[in-house]
């Protein structure tokens, strides 16, 4: 599992080892002793979620606020996603500065998200199938949202061809401002 760091602190790109031969592949797509030792300390993941997504649907940006603040270990197992995770801590550095890759079924990429960032992506292949880790439960009661297209963040969407199909909750999110400091 090679680890890379990322431009906001703690936000980290997973690249998992691939072991392929004549009936495909394998890889470990999570092991403890390793998620612990390159994040510094042992994490407890509590809910595994799946969700499929068609071309252009962008999910995001989403957060659960504390008490309820999930981290969150992302990967697509299937297709290719544009992921990107937003710094929306009030007290940090990197404060509004966000991160983009691509995970897809090829690199087999993951994004570990700490508690306290945003996260959202957008499916840039035919389908896209999008597992995840969470540290703490979903709890709507506390779920937060910012527009996916803020242009204090300015993220850099890549162009899919199409307007980005959203839920009526991500339509209709407040910008980061509001979000978090309203
Ligand atoms: C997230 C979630 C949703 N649900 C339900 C609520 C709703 O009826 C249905 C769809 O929920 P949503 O529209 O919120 O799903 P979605 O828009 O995929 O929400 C997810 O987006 C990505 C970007 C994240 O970062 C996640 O934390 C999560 O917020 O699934 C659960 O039961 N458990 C969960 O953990």
């Amino acid at each position: 599992m090679n680890v890379l760091k990322t431009a906001i602190e703690s936000v980290l790109i997973f690249e998992p080892k691939l072991f392929g031969d004549a009936r495909g592949f394998f890889m470990e797509s999570f092991n403890q002793k390793i998620f612990d030792d390159a994040v510094g300390g042992h994490t407890a993941f509590v809910q595994d979620n799946h969700s499929r997504s068609a071309k252009g649907v962008l999910r995001g940006l989403h957060f659960q606020r504390a008490p309820h603040a999930q981290g969150k270990l992302v990967r697509c197992a299937a297709g290719a996603v544009f992921d990107v995770s937003v710094d929306i801590r009030r007290d940090s550095p990197t404060f509004g500065q966000w991160v983009g890759v691509e995970l897809n079924a090829e690199n087999q990429r993951q994004l570990w998200i700490p508690a306290g960032l945003a996260h959202g992506f957008l499916v840039l292949s035919e389908s896209a199938d999008f597992l995840y880790k969470t540290t703490d439960y979903y709890a709507p009661q506390a779920e937060g949202a910012v527009r996916w297209d803020d242009p204090d963040l300015a993220i850099a969407w890549p162009n899919v061809g199409m307007a980005p199909l959203l839920s009526g909750k991500d339509a209709a999110a407040p910008l980061l401002r509001d979000a978090v400091l309203g």
